[in-house]
């Protein structure tokens, strides 16, 4: 009698040898499937809608709107310097995908003024026979480093403005415009932070808080338009609008920019040290990541593998991308700042032993250097 096939042979496989194949070709397959993004919807689609971008004439703002024009999209760039936002809007028209039927339009508005930012949108509404932009992703925004007792308060105050301000006062204007009745429930509310909103590096104070800021709106905004969705469901008893909004935050790491420039004249060697591991990326393809990760419908961006590991240990309440990605993202980056955490603190320490304390100390503020606020 023929023996029958054992647990442990089949055409000479054993099953538990099948299963794990079989196993491992799944996550394989789901991983390739993932990464090209078969089958999966376009949670960004461009063509054809309004988008608003602050900070639009110059850096990763500038390099959004040239990308998001080169997709059909009818762009308004907004900052305050009137002959860049002009340059702007010239080129935009060049790269268009279809010139015959895209719109461009420029307002120059000093964002960190909250009336500014209420014109700004009411502006955009009526160059937009009456209904408000689909998309407003907000890039303004400078950083001015520098240590903490060294820099003057009242540039540590403008840089709240111009950083935090400038997106809080954005948000506010749009969320307003945009919860009121409209035709296309589906918006997205996009702000642009840094890496360093998880990550502190000396000689950033000026700057991080503002942009922490910035992270802690997103994601107490991220929860509060749950609330407007809540309402919409029950329309019939009351008069809620249509309310999809979707809110996402960039997290770029240095970008190559004008601003960028400026920056590194006023940066304490001591940070140029810390941000070693960073590797600016141009502003072309920090606004090309971003819009990916928009299409496949992320909510806390980064754009390289260094942002992401900073991202996982600060993910915190935050709502996830890929829960179980996410999770183990954020064991594997806690493991690495258990290292890196001491680390920087130490370079600080040894920074302090061997070079003493920079030239410039407090009651010395004259010599800072001024933060750049082009004119108007
Ligand atoms: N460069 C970097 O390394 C990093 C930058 N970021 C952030 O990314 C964003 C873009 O940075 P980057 O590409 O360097 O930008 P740039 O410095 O090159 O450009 C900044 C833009 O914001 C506008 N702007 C600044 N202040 C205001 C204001 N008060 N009201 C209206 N518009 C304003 C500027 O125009 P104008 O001056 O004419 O108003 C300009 O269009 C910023 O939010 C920045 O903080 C994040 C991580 C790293
Ligand atoms: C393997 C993981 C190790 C992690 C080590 C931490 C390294 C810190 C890098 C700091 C990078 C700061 C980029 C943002 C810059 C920015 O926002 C300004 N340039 C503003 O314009």
């Amino acid at each position: 009698m023929p023996q029958l096939p054992s647990f442990t042979s089949l055409s000479g496989i054993s099953i538990p040898t099948l299963g794990i194949s079989v196993l491992v070709c799944t996550v394989i397959a789901y991983t390739v499937i993932n990464m090209f993004g078969f089958g999966r919807k376009n949670e960004f689609p461009v063509e054809g809608r309004v988008i608003v971008i602050t900070g639009g004439s110059d850096g990763m703002g500038r390099a959004v709107a040239m990308n998001l024009a080169g997709r059909g999209a009818h762009v308004v760039v907004v900052a305050r310097t009137v002959s860049k936002l002009q340059s702007t809007v010239e080129d935009m028209r060049r790269v268009a995908l279809n010139s015959l039927k895209q719109r461009f339009f420029y307002i120059s508005a000093d964002l960190s003024d909250a009336a500014e930012c209420d014109r700004m949108i009411a502006e955009v509404t009526g160059w937009n026979y009456g209904s408000g932009p689909d998309v407003v992703w907000c890039c303004a925004g400078f950083c001015h480093p520098g240590f903490f007792t060294e820099v003057p308060i009242s540039i540590q105050r403008q840089q709240m403005d111009n950083v935090y301000w400038t997106a809080a006062n954005t948000a506010h204007a749009t969320l307003r415009n945009w919860l009121a009745p409209m035709k296309n429930p589906r918006r997205h509310l996009i702000f642009t932070c840094s890496t360093l909103a998880f990550t502190p590096i000396a000689g950033y104070g000026p700057y991080s808080p503002a942009k922490a800021a910035i992270r802690s709106l997103s994601d107490t905004l991220s929860q509060e338009i749950e609330m407007y969705n809540g309402a919409f469901t029950q329309r019939h008893r009351n008069s809620a609008p249509a309310a999809d909004v979707k809110i996402h935050t960039i997290f770029p790491m240095g970008i190559l920019s004008a601003g960028f420039e400026n920056e590194q004249k006023l940066k304490p060697e001591l940070t140029k040290m810390l941000e070693d591991a960073d590797k600016p990326q141009t502003p072309e393809e920090v606004a090309q990541i971003s819009i990916s990760a928009l299409e496949r419908g992320e909510y806390l961006i980064t754009t390289m593998f260094v942002g992401n590991i900073m991202k996982g240990t600060s993910l915190g309440p935050s709502p996830r991308n890929a829960p179980i990605g996410d999770t183990v993202l954020s064991w594997l980056s806690n493991l690495v700042f258990l290292q890196v955490i001491p680390d920087l603190r130490n370079k600080a320490f040894n920074w302090g032993k061997t070079n003493g304390l920079p030239n410039v100390y407090p009651g010395e503020e004259d010599e800072t250097p001024q933060a750049t606020t082009p004119p108007s």
